[in-house]
């Protein structure tokens, strides 16, 4: 499961030197600069990223064929230049069908899973808003970076679900169990400014491109280092909250589905799409 020397002829899926390979309509695109092993996946969902059970099954099919082509890093960002991602998608959990709801939190499980556990280097790219699941993303990749003006937290208990056990442990290893306790209960949404001083992302940049080479910055300290040692110090760390994860995830998955069954949720999310319609209409 651990990098070996890099070898771009392994890469045959995915493009090479930034040309997306993807069709138009794909939820996920993933490009890899040839030169330097970089991948930049770039999710794709219009309008804003909200993580559909096709969406999270694309990352985790992306992420997995990524850790079997031997990058050398990843760079996670939107085609939007205003929402990261919306978090779950919301519509996924309006009256759901209950085998689909389970598929939708089991999937969520799997895409936090296998970003945290990705034994190359990751960067969030957040060019946008990231509430909720959108936070989710950023937090499992190594390093974030935002672009300014925009929102970033796990705002669930906002909304009436509470913050699963994995995910605030994200949270705590994050910006420490004080704050993350005190955020994760409240469902603070932070702005950039305040996100870079509390820890929950690590630099700012004015737009996309610093963002970008910001992003690689981050990648490049890792180019003399023995990719072997890096990524077996990286999975040391984080290999004992996936499994705890696993095997919890019965009954996390029941838990969920239990929370948005419930009919004070349903009915509270009902109000919640009307106002962000509303919202947008002003
Ligand atoms: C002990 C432990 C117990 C554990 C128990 C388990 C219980 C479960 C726990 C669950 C926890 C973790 C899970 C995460 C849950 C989530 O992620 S819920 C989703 C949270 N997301 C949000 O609240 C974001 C809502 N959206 C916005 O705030 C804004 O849309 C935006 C800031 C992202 C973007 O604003 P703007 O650019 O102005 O776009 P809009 O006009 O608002 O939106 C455009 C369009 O998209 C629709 N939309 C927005 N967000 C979503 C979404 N998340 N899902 C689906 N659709 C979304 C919005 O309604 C607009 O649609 P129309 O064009 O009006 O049709």
């Amino acid at each position: 499961m651990l990098r070996k020397i890099f070898n771009p002829a392994r890469l045959s899926r995915f493009q090479r030197t930034m040309v997306t390979v993807s069709s138009s309509d794909a939820l996920v695109s993933t490009e890899v600069d040839d030169k330097t092993g970089y991948a930049t996946v770039t999710l794709n969902r219009a309008p804003v990223n909200s993580l559909s059970l096709e969406l999270m099954t694309e990352i985790v099919k992306t992420v997995d064929e990524l850790e079997r082509s031997n990058i050398r890093g990843m760079v996670l960002t939107s085609f939007s230049n205003k929402v990261f991602c919306a978090g779950l998608d919301i519509m996924e959990m309006v009256n759901p069908d209950l085998d689909r709801l389970r598929a939708v939190w089991t999937r969520l499980q799997d895409t936090w899973a296998s970003l945290y556990g990705t034994s190359f280097p990751t960067v969030a790219l957040i060019n946008g808003h990231a509430p909720a699941g959108g936070c989710l993303l950023a937090l499992c990749c190594e390093y974030r970076v935002m672009c300014n003006n925009f929102n970033i937290g796990l705002n669930e208990t906002q909304l009436g679900l509470a913050v699963p056990p994995w995910l605030q442990g994200t949270m705590r290893q994050t910006i420490g169990t004080r704050e993350a306790e005190i955020h994760c209960i409240k469902g603070t949404m932070f702005n950039s400014q305040d996100a870079l001083k509390i820890g929950l992302v690590d630099e700012l940049a004015a737009e996309n491109g610093e963002a970008m080479q910001r992003a690689l910055h981050y990648l490049n300290t890792f180019k003399q280092m023995s990719p072997y040692a890096r990524s077996a110090t990286k999975l040391l760390m984080r290999n004992k909250d996936i499994e705890d994860m696993k095997r919890g995830r019965k009954e996390d998955v029941e838990r969920f589905v239990e929370n948005v069954m419930n009919s004070d949720f349903q009915n509270g999310l009902t109000v919640y799409l009307q106002s962000l319609k509303n919202r947008k209409n002003k």
